[in-house]
């Protein structure tokens, strides 16, 4: 990614070097009235990177792109690897996190397991250095 990016490797690996990684899992139940209901509420991801097991292969992922929701058609044995917003912040807006949201099913129960990738507690975190220059400034704020 920092080589795709013209990143410095150093700018990467100060912040996730010593990241967290954490787990959700996710049971959504048939619902007899699936249009009335949310799975999961359109939210992006706070973390890094977002690994998602789409585990019994039922669909109900989407990601919103060019205001339209869109599934995202569960593959067997495929993970979905989601930009969450600190890659967003990290990367200056070049990778954009990702709106998402879960939708339910009428008969079938669905599955899915999301790991979370991010960065240590503690430091500063702001858009790489290297990746800001007197052309392109930050597009994001150290607070
Ligand atoms: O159930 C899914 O496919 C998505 C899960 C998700 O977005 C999350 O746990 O943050
Ligand atoms: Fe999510």
């Amino acid at each position: 990614m920092t080589k795709a990016l013209g990143m410095k490797l150093e700018d990467m690996t100060m912040l996730f070097q010593e990241g967290l990684q954490s787990m959700r899992m996710n049971n959504y139940p048939p619902c007899p009235q699936p249009k009335l209901v949310m799975g999961l509420r359109p939210h992006s991801d706070a973390a890094g990177l977002t690994v998602v097991l789409q585990g019994n292969e039922v669909e109900g992922l989407q990601i919103k792109k060019a205001g339209a929701w869109v599934p995202v058609v569960p593959l067997p044995n495929a993970f979905i690897v989601n930009v969450g917003d600190i890659l967003e912040i990290v990367t200056n807006g070049i990778y954009k996190s990702v709106e998402h949201r879960a939708t339910v099913n009428l008969h079938s129960e669905r599955l899915s397991i999301a790991t979370f990738f991010s960065p240590k507690l503690d430091g500063d975190m702001g858009p790489a250095p290297s990746l800001i220059t007197p052309r392109k400034s930050g597009n994001f704020q150290k607070n």
